[in-house]
């Protein structure tokens, strides 16, 4: 296998289009409310195409306006973080968030992934470090733990010095500010000894660096199914404290699937760990689930190399989805858990447009985690690597496609799909 072809897979279309009444439709309708860049990410468009063939109607909601007009909606899909964050100094954004919220609660019946003090809770580290601190308890069993922290919120050194000395923090440390939202949230710093505190601005999170062989697990849930991709993550540094200057970096420059760092690139040998187990996997996402009422969000795991103790590191909302297929196939499941009243006999249909629609798509169930997927052999994966170039289609983000960095033609778009079961029993 030297240049494998692009297949073309022009699937049928399952013609199950329904013909609903006009108040049949209006609860069939999914409201999202998203950035322009998270709707070009989850390929909005093409989601509203499947939904629509599906009679399930999707409108972008205008929140500068009144939503009854808008609505009546069965569910609303949004990610109102900026709004959430801005509302804090800013009239206006209250003012939306008001009206939004206003609207939800006086229709019971519309289901919102997610609620708006659930995310709250994520937007601020404080908040989001105790949700994971507190999980330890329920997952013991599991080895799942968060690493020890500490919340700063005054400048004077003294004091920071004190409290880390008596929580017992070990060196390492990471800094991160407070707020986990917005372009400044990524700046973060590692510092190596007591002297190096003074480069903790509050308001932030010390917390103790776990070395983890750099190795990320990012765990993205959608309702009841969640799915893993390994991602670059921090190298190992000695334990300290010692002499060494503070590290300031951005966690978009070690943690995205296209990351190249010299901050990733392991200093010495060492063996990799085998990834966390499924049933480990299984039990985080349902705790934390419970935890927050949420159905949209990540959750960023490390495993610890000394202890092999599965660390969580961050919880995300509604974070980028890898593979927008999955998350399409995912994200419908969620919407009919939530009473879109249609039967999962909806999957085929919609598996079989998203075909139709990516028709000039290889389809391989494949993921970033090549070497435990032992379903998609090496040289074919480097063929097809090789074989593509070029830029990607303007639909999807480097995020989801990061494998094939190089394209050759616009047409030629290879999407690559992690394991998924349905997906293969589908096919
Ligand atoms: N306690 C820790 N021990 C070891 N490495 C860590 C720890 N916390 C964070 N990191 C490293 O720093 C990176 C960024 O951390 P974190 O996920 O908290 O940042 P973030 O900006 O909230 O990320 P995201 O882009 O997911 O929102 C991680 O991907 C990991 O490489
Ligand atoms: O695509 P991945 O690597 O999973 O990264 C996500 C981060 O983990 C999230 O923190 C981002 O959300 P915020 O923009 O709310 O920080 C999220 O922003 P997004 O809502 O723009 O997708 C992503 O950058």
């Amino acid at each position: 296998l030297t240049r494998p072809q692009v297949i073309s897979i022009a699937y049928p279309l399952h013609n199950q289009q329904r013909h609903c009444s006009s108040a049949q439709m209006s609860r069939r309708r999914v409201g999202f409310c998203l950035s322009d860049k998270k709707r070009r990410q989850i390929n909005l468009v093409a989601f509203a195409e499947l939904c629509a063939s599906h009679s399930v109607e999707v409108v972008e909601i205008d929140l500068s306006q009144p939503l009854e007009s808008q609505g009546p909606f069965a569910v609303i899909v949004h990610k109102l973080s900026d709004v959430i964050v801005k509302a804090e100094y800013d009239s206006q954004s209250q003012q939306l968030l008001d009206n939004f919220q206003g609207y939800v609660s006086t229709h019971p019946h519309t289901v919102l992934l997610d609620p708006l003090p659930a995310m709250s809770q994520l937007l601020d580290r404080f908040a989001s470090y105790r949700i994971m601190s507190q999980l330890q308890n329920s997952l013991r069993d599991w080895r799942i733990s968060s690493p020890p922290y500490l919340e700063i919120s005054t400048s004077d050194l003294s004091v920071i010095q004190q409290d880390v000395e008596s929580k017992g923090l070990s060196f390492p440390l990471i800094c991160k500010t407070r707020v986990a939202h917005g372009s400044c949230s990524h700046d973060m710093s590692l510092i190596f000894s007591m002297a190096g505190l003074s480069e903790a601005h509050p308001p932030c999170v010390l917390q103790s660096f776990v070395n983890h062989g750099a190795v990320l697990h990012k765990v993205f849930v959608v309702g009841e199914d969640h799915f893993t991709v390994e991602r670059p993550s921090l190298k190992n540094f000695p334990p300290g404290p010692y002499e060494r200057k503070t590290i300031f970096f951005n966690s978009h420059q070690v943690s995205k699937p296209e990351s190249c760092s010299h901050l990733t690139a392991l200093d010495e040998k060492v063996p990799r760990l085998p990834p966390p187990s499924g049933e480990a996997m299984v039990a985080l996402v349902r705790e934390l689930r419970a935890e927050l009422g949420m159905a949209l969000f990540g959750v960023d795991v490390i495993v610890n190399i000394n202890t092999h103790t599965l660390t969580i590191i961050d919880i995300n909302i509604f974070p980028g989805h890898w593979a927008i297929l999955h998350f399409h196939l995912s994200l419908t499941d969620t919407l009919i858990q939530n009473d879109l009243q249609s039967s999962k006999s909806l999957y085929s249909a919609i598996f079989a447009s998203m075909l139709h629609f990516h028709s000039y798509s290889i389809s391989c169930s494949l993921s970033s985690s090549l070497p435990h997927q032992p379903h998609i052999s090496v040289p074919l994966f480097q063929a097809m690597r090789e074989c593509l170039s070029s830029s990607p289609p303007s639909s999807v983000t480097l995020s989801q496609y990061w494998t094939t960095r190089n394209w050759k033609s616009p047409r030629q778009h290879v999407l690559l799909l992690p394991l998924h079961p349905r997906l293969t029993s589908e096919l």
